[in-house]
C-alpha cells in the first residue's frame, strides 16, 4: 500500500441511461479486471465499477444505478441513495450517447444532477458515430440545459480522447490513500476498501503517535433485515500503549474514527451502516508472514 503524502485518490460516480457505454468506457480504462469484479454479487446498491490505479493516483469508479427512474416508492428511495452518493464523491461522470441524441431520459438525469453540488463532467460518448461538424451544436444543446464542470467528447469503443477524460478527472482528486492494491482484485472488493477507510481515519486522527504499524480486518459485513449494513472490524496494533491511544479517553478517539469512517463508507456503499470497532494487540505482527497473509496484506505494508 502506498502512503506517500502526495498520493491522490478519490471516488467518481458514473451515471447515464442504459446503453450509453458505461461498461465500454470502464473496459477501456481498466481492462479485463472489472469483469471479475462486476460478476460478484454485490451486497449493496452502489457497485464498484472499476478501479484505475497509477503510480501516484487511484480512481474508484462507482456505478449509481438509482438515478435513472422515477417509479415506485422503492424508486424514490433508490434515487435518494443515489443523490447522497453523488453529493459525496469527487466528481460525477454523466455519460450520454451522441448517436442516440438528447432524449427524455437524459433530461431527467440532468434535472437530478442539478440537485448535486459535486462537479459534473459531461461525457459525450460514441463520437465516432457522428460527423465532427455536428459536435459543436450538440455541445451547445447540453450547455443550455446545465452548467457542466467540463464537457469531454469521447469514443469509449475506439478509445478516442479517453486520456483527456482521465486527465480532467485527475484535477478533481484530493490527496488520499491507495484504496486498492495495484494488481490484486480481491473476492470482497468492498471489504477491502472499508478496511482501508478505517485505517486511513485512524492514521489521520493519531498523526505521528501511531506509526503505520496497524492493520484493519473486516470480521463481519452483512446487510441486516432493516437494510443497514452491519460491519465489525478489528484494528490490530503492536503494543498495549498503542491500543490505549487508539481507544482514547473514554473511547473518544475510537468513536471519532468510527464516525468519520462511517461517513465515507456510507458514501461508498450507498447504505446506512452500523460499525463496531475492536482494538487488539498482536505483537510484532508485521514480522510474521503467516499472520500477514491471514490479514490479507501484501509484503510491503
Ligand atoms: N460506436 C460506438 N459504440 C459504442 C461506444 N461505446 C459503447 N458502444 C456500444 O454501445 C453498446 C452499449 O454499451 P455498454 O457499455 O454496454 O453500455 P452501458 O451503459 O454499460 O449499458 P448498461 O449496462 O445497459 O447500463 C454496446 O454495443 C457498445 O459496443 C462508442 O464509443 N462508439
Amino acid at each position: 500500500m502506498n502512503n506517500k503524502s502526495s498520493y491522490k485518490s478519490g471516488f467518481v460516480a458514473i451515471v447515464g441511461r442504459p446503453n450509453v457505454g458505461k461498461s465500454t468506457l470502464m473496459n477501456h480504462v481498466i481492462g479485463q479486471k472489472i469483469a471479475i469484479m462486476s460478476d460478484k454479487p454485490q451486497t449493496t446498491r452502489n457497485k464498484i465499477h472499476g478501479v484505475y490505479t497509477q503510480e501516484s493516483s487511484q480512481i474508484v469508479f462507482l456505478d449509481t444505478p438509482g438515478i435513472h427512474k422515477r417509479t415506485s416508492k422503492l424508486g424514490d428511495y433508490m434515487n435518494q441513495v443515489a443523490l447522497n452518493t453523488l453529493n459525496e464523491v469527487e466528481a460525477v461522470l454523466f455519460l450520454v450517447d451522441v448517436a442516440a441524441g438528447l432524449g427524455g431520459g437524459d433530461r431527467f438525469v440532468i434535472e437530478q444532477l442539478k440537485l448535486v453540488k459535486t462537479p459534473v463532467i459531461l461525457v459525450m460518448n460514441k463520437i465516432d458515430q457522428v460527423r465532427p461538424d455536428e459536435v459543436p451544436a450538440m455541445i451547445q444543446q447540453y450547455n443550455e440545459l446545465h452548467e457542466f464542470a467540463a464537457i469531454v467528447p469521447i469514443s469509449a469503443l475506439q478509445g478516442n480522447n479517453v486520456d483527456r477524460l482521465l486527465q480532467v478527472l485527475h484535477g478533481y482528486l484530493p490527496e488520499g490513500p491507495q484504496y486498492y492494491p495495484d494488481d490484486q482484485i480481491t473476492d470482497h472488493p468492498e471489504q477491502f476498501v472499508v478496511a482501508e477507510l478505517i485505517r486511513e481515519k485512524i492514521l489521520h486522527a493519531t498523526r505521528e503517535e501511531i506509526p503505520h504499524s496497524i492493520a484493519v480486518t473486516i470480521e463481519d459485513m452483512r446487510v441486516q433485515e432493516n437494510g443497514v449494513v452491519y460491519i465489525s472490524a478489528v484494528i490490530f496494533v503492536e503494543r498495549d500503549s498503542q491500543k490505549g491511544i487508539i481507544i482514547g479517553k473514554q473511547g473518544a478517539l475510537l468513536k471519532q474514527v468510527g464516525k468519520q469512517a462511517r461517513r465515507d463508507i456510507e458514501t461508498l456503499l450507498g447504505s446506512r451502516t452500523f460499525i463496531e470497532l475492536w482494538v487488539k494487540v498482536k505483537k510484532d505482527w508485521r514480522n510474521h508472514e503467516r499472520v500477514l497473509k491471514d490479514l490479507g496484506f501484501r509484503h510491503d505494508v
